[in-house]
């Protein structure tokens, strides 16, 4: 047969070149009969024997382009039909199953049995390649199957039981031999093949079992197994156990596995009954695979003796697994801990005898042991020091009752939003301390200051003084460091939020903008100073800039300073503050962001500012405290500014 189906195929191949198909392999013609009737020549009999496909040289089999191997599914739809009972080539097998990895990123040239190719014809599927062996989905689909008699590969067995531990948790880097002998016998007690490979079928089938005399051929031992009728069900290594033939009651199967070469085992079905899913049950089943079938069955058949011995023997086993269970536990805890512990920048431990420094008794100075040098850097740097005492001096400050009580009456400070809602304000809106929720012409109608309720407009921009429009109304400008709530501010005082444009992001605002309030007041967004995401030299200007408006500006009325509540005031500040004392500046300190600190430090902060500047001229009192988020003092601020403008002539 094969001589004729190899002159065959090539005359297939010789006809196909002719017609420009030069590259078809032994597998085209397996796609192409499902296209055309197959010919006498190229498949004989009921299966696809391998074995008898001996004419087509293996270089022609396995050649020939990717997608022209025999595919997954052509064998398989053929075994489905014609029942797989062949020999396997062995030597042509690995070579065609490595193409078949190779198709599925499995590189050739690796050893096919360590990627668990199956020298049968289980065939991983896609899936199950990700994990690097067949998935117990593609063995259940083939065992389902009837007539699979194969031989299985050792190595795959330990590959297989590798990955299973692995999804148990034994980790990559064990060696899996060691793993398994050390852990037998593993009883499964039917937790983990109950879960994942019998659930469903469990759960929806009645299951017909069959009890089975096995006698192995070398010795005279027989073993006495239950199977179901369609599978094996002892566990995890089914696949090294047989299917049964549905309608015989005994027969062969070869094994060679377990090294005795191709021993016959005898089958004997002893009794037949229907097994309701109530009844499933486990096995005990070594996983010791050095045994093979034999350490299997001889393990079984002790499992399924009553003797009392035997009974002792399994305890003593249990026992020395559960030892060797727990080590392996704690040894993977400790590695892991270990691989934790590198991973972790680990501890600098001080070497030398610790002193405590504010012991300066005579006997440790005179015993000669040296204090330690950093405590007695730290000690004597001063500039650590003085940043310390600065925040021992806030901590001291003890603010003023008049500005308690403005604290408590403006409800400043961080608040819990209960706290505000037990005052009676409405948290339901955007800044709920000052009863705005949007820029709407009515809210601005409830602002008790009349001026505050004209239209916020812009009107004009300035980047150097010369592009100073002329003063016609008087002027209220904001100044304060990059980002301190200048811009948010006029919003929050006028109501009128996108007017003037914020950011959180410092530098925002790069020029002078000019806003009129009505015809009544003009309010000025100046640009900020200190640290901003601007070059130094563009920085250096609009500090210029602002220095040059405020002292030379005819129409400013009123500078008002901010000061970020939590930061205080800085050394830029205190430029600008001697600056407007020369110029006889009139301004206002506003802190700002009174939100984010507690209301306690609100009221330091503004006695720590007042009690700096009470030398101060130009000063205007009391210092007023904001917050644009909650508005939180927005409405003193208000009462404050429309005086300048009411007092002033236009
Ligand atoms: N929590 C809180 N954040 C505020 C307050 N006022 C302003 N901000 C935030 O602070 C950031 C800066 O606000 P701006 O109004 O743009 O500050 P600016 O002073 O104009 O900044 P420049 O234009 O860069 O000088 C924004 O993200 C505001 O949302 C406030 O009272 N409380
Ligand atoms: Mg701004």
């Amino acid at each position: 047969m094969s001589e004729v189906a190899g002159s065959g195929y090539k005359l297939n191949k010789k006809v196909k070149l002719a017609v420009g198909k030069a590259k078809s392999s032994k597998n085209d013609f397996k796609s192409e009969d499902r296209r055309r009737k197959p010919r006498e020549t190229e498949i004989e009999g009921p299966s696809m024997n391998y074995k008898n496909d001996d004419a087509v040289s293996p270089k022609e089999k396995v050649g020939g382009k990717r997608s022209s191997g025999s595919g997954v599914k052509d064998r398989r739809r053929h075994l489905g039909r014609e029942g797989y009972k062949g020999k396997v080539d062995e030597k042509l097998q690995p070579q065609q199953a490595s193409l078949d990895w190779k198709r599925k990123r499995i590189y050739a040239d690796r050893d096919a049995s360590k990627e668990g190719v199956l020298h049968n014809d289980i065939v991983p599927s896609r899936g199950s390649l990700s994990r690097g062996g067949p998935g117990v989905k593609d063995r259940r689909r083939h065992l389902g199957q009837e007539g699979y008699k194969g031989k299985i590969d050792e190595k795959l067995q330990l590959r297989q039981a590798s990955l299973d531990w692995k999804r148990k948790g034994i980790r990559a880097d064990q060696d899996v031999n060691d793993v398994v002998s050390s852990r037998k016998p593993l009883s499964w007690e039917g937790q983990y093949l109950h879960k994942n490979d019998f659930a469903k079928e469990k759960r929806n089938t009645k299951r017909e079992s069959r009890e089975v005399e096995i006698s192995n051929g070398g010795d005279s031992s027989t073993t006495r197994r239950k199977f179901h009728k369609d599978r094996v069900i002892d566990g995890r290594l089914k696949s090294r156990s047989v299917q049964l033939p549905k309608d015989s009651d005994s027969f062969d199967v070869k094994d060679s596995s377990g090294g005795t070469e191709n021993r016959k085992r005898s089958y004997r079905v002893l009794d037949s009954k229907l097994q309701t899913k109530g009844k499933f049950e486990y096995r005990q089943v070594s996983t010791n695979l050095d045994e093979g079938v034999n350490g299997l069955h001889k393990k079984h058949t002790k499992s399924i003796s009553n003797s009392t011995e035997n009974v002792n023997q399994r305890q003593n086993r249990h026992q020395a697994l559960d030892k060797t269970t727990k080590k392996i536990m704690r040894d993977r805890k400790d590695l892991d801990n270990e691989s934790l512990e590198t991973n972790r920048p680990r501890k600098k431990r001080k070497l030398g005898i610790r002193i405590d420094p504010h012991d300066i008794s005579n006997k440790r100075l005179d015993d000669g042991f040296s204090v330690n040098e950093s405590i007695v850097k730290t000690k004597a740097d001063p500039e650590e020091e003085t940043e310390l005492s600065k925040n021992a001096q806030f901590r001291a400050i003890q603010p003023s009752p008049s500005i308690l009580s403005f604290v408590e009456d403006n409800l400043l400070g961080r608040r819990r939003l209960i706290e505000l809602r037990r005052a009676g304000y409405n948290i339901e809106l955007s800044t709920p301390l000052d009863n705005a929720p949007f820029s709407t012409s009515s809210e601005r109608e409830r602002i008790e200051e009349s001026i505050f309720r004209n239209k916020l407009t812009y009107f004009a921009a300035a980047k150097v003084s010369s592009s100073f429009p002329p003063a016609e109304l008087p002027e209220i400008a904001f100044a304060g460091r990059s980002n301190v709530g200048k811009s948010s501010l006029l919003n929050s005082l006028t109501r009128q939020w996108g007017v003037v444009r914020t950011s959180d992001k410092p530098g925002h605002t790069q020029t002078i903008n000019f806003f009129n309030l009505g015809t009544k007041l003009c309010l000025v967004d100046l640009p900020g100073y200190g640290f901003a995401y601007a070059k130094e030299e563009v920085k250096d200007a609009w500090e210029d800039l602002v220095k040059e408006y405020v002292s030379t500006r005819v129409g400013l009325k009123r500078v008002c300073l901010l000061i970020d509540t939590k930061w205080g005031m800085k050394p830029r500040d205190h430029e600008l503050i001697n600056l407007m004392e020369r110029s006889q500046t009139k301004y206002q300190i506003v802190l700002t962001k009174t939100d984010t600190v507690f209301p306690l430090d609100v009221a330091r902060r503004a006695m720590q500012i007042e009690e700096n500047l009470t030398a101060n001229k130009s000063i205007v009192q009391p210092v007023m405290m904001v917050s644009s988020k909650t508005g939180a003092g927005i409405q003193s601020l208000r009462t404050v500014l429309a005086k300048v403008a009411r007092f002033v002539k236009v």
